[in-house]
């Protein structure tokens, strides 16, 4: 992997832009099968999981709707607080409906499981999730996840989607930052 494909403050890349692109088309295919008789309705948690979203949306072999969720974390200030407000809902009313949350990371697993129980008091037929990474951490949070990308140890990553400080989504790989980042 070369300097200018990893990005310059990239330490190691986790996964590269094609595993990750393979990894998608494996899931997109189960995801089909399991959903056959169903119509499914994507909801992407904004802004991390953009990338996932577009890149498995487009990975099914037929038309899906999508629709978002933003959200944030208050309270004691840090990410994994579990309080979450919303900060854009969905446009679309799920009751009845058959939802796929579609995610980029589970860390603590706070965020995801505060939004499947929100998500769930709106009396959807289903509520599912697929995320391209999970942590061990999120061993801690009881919540089902049906399709999970890749298992990943406990440091901080960036790329495809996600940020440090905002920066680095538009990475196509994902990996530890470097260093002198932090510094
Ligand atoms: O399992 P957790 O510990 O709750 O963390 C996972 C969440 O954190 C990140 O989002 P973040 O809130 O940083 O916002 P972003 O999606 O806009 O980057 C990530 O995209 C997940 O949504
Ligand atoms: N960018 C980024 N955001 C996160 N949110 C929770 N865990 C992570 C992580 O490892 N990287
Ligand atoms: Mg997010």
């Amino acid at each position: 992997m070369d300097a200018e494909h990893m990005g310059p403050d990239l330490e190691n890349v986790l996964y590269t832009e094609e595993e990750i692109q393979t990894r998608l088309t494996e899931l997109a295919a189960r995801v089909w099968g399991d959903y056959k008789d169903k119509d499914v309705l994507l909801v992407g948690v904004l802004r991390g999981a953009v990338m996932v979203m577009a890149d498995f949306a487009r990975a099914l072999p037929g038309s899906a709707e999508m629709d978002w969720m933003a959200v944030s974390s208050y309270g004691s200030g840090t990410k994994s607080s579990g309080v979450v407000r919303i900060l854009k809902d969905l446009d679309t009313d799920i009751s009845g409906r058959h939802v796929l949350i579609v995610e980029d990371i589970i860390d603590s697993g706070l965020t995801l499981s505060w939004i499947r129980t929100n998500l769930e008091s709106r009396r959807p037929a289903s509520v599912e999730i697929c995320t391209l990474l999970r942590k061990p951490d999120a061993a801690k949070v009881e919540i089902d996840v049906r399709y999970v990308g890749f298992e990943i140890p406990n440091a901080f990553v960036v790329g495809y989607g996600l940020d440090y400080a905002e920066k680095y989504r538009n990475l196509r790989d994902i990996g530890t930052l470097a260093k002198h980042v932090y510094s």
